[in-house]
């Protein structure tokens, strides 16, 4: 019998065929929505191995209920979906999609920054609504990017990377980091900070952590109130790092000037949410990686972390614990 994969959205067929000889695999067939819980309990009863996505929550009942289970690949380089102690206890591999990602979710944060700074959504909203009367001094004007100085909190592969196209802005980079960076300090000319430096000194935050047990809540009342009141805040990490009813009362209170937002701590976000009500917020619907070149290989590095393990091989990008 070969081996069973399921893999938990759907994926273009023409990917997927490089493993269908040797394995046998099923998909959800929805690509729009997440597979049901029970489905997933009863697919991970069965399978060697799951390719999953950061929406499934692969906590320690459905690790349990794998009898074969050798392996959860996940379709990000975030795990926090994954209870990753509770799998190694089992001996259940768990993998991620490192650096393949780095480059398009640097320019989709660096992007959010530039569109939440200079009004790019509501502007382009303006014209479509047939708002545009004349030309005007101030119309519309937001806030300059080139030398201002950028903070940013998390800086790992995605964080140095848009450090790198903040360097080219002219920016003066700041950064927070579980450690320091010598290479971005004599490259960049990055400036290593407290976090509570980051957060006085930058014009521009931008956070680019895990989400872990330490990140959960860390941008909260406090942590905005030592911002500059012309602050803008960009989070492309993962939503619960932030206090959402406290960004909210920041922002209506003119505590920080502005927010965009690629992840949120309910995904996706309700469109009544009051965040998205305010005229400062940008949000985009968790599209950091969401490039067709990028997805697709975040998708083979998955499959050939699958069809390593299955061959009793090491794993190329393992997590872990
Ligand atoms: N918006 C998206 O679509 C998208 C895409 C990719 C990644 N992400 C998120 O971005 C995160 C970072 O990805 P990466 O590839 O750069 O990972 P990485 O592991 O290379 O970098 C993470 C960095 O955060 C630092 N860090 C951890 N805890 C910290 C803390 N408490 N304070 C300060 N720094 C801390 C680490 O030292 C590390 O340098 C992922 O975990 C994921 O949640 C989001
Ligand atoms: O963690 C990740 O990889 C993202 O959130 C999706 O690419």
């Amino acid at each position: 019998m070969k081996p069973y994969i399921f893999i938990t959205r759907k994926l273009p067929e023409q990917v997927v065929a490089r493993l269908t000889e040797k394995y046998e695999v099923k998909m959800w067939d929805k690509e729009d929505e997440a597979v049901p819980r029970d489905r997933l309990l009863l697919e991970a009863k069965k399978a060697d191995a799951l390719l999953t996505m950061l929406s499934d929550s692969i906590d320690e009942e459905l690790l349990s209920v794998g009898e074969k289970l050798k392996l959860i690949a996940n379709l990000a380089v975030g795990y926090d979906n994954i209870n990753v102690k509770a799998a190694a206890e089992k001996g259940i591999l768990v993998t991620n999609t490192p650096d393949v990602l780095t480059d398009t979710t640097a320019d989709l944060t660096f992007g959010l920054l530039l569109a939440t700074a200079r009004r790019l959504v509501e502007a382009a909203e303006f014209v479509k609504e047939g708002k545009w009367q004349s030309w005007s001094p101030l119309l519309l004007a937001g806030h300059d990017v080139h030398h201002k100085t950028i903070g940013v909190v998390g800086m790992g592969s995605i964080g140095e990377t848009v450090a790198k196209r903040a360097k080219g802005f002219d920016m003066n980079i700041l950064y927070h980091n579980r450690s320091r960076k010598p290479k971005a300090e004599e490259d960049l000319g990055a400036v290593y900070c407290s976090f509570e430096e980051i957060l006085s000194q930058s014009d521009f935050i931008v956070c680019l952590t895990p989400l872990t047990n330490e990140t959960k809540n860390l941008f909260n009342q406090e942590s905005f109130k030592k911002m500059k009141k012309s602050a803008i805040f960009i989070n492309a990490s993962r939503g619960a790092v932030v206090n959402e009813k406290d960004l909210y009362e920041a922002l209506i209170n003119g505590e920080i000037a502005a927010v965009g937002l690629d992840v949120f701590e309910k995904e996706p976000i309700s469109a009544n949410h009051p965040l998205l009500q305010l005229p400062n917020v940008v949000a985009l619907p968790h599209i950091g990686s969401a490039s067709i070149e990028t997805r697709t290989e975040m998708m083979h590095l998955c499959l050939e972390n699958i069809d390593l393990v299955l061959s009793g091989k090491k794993p190329k990008t393992p997590v872990t614990h």
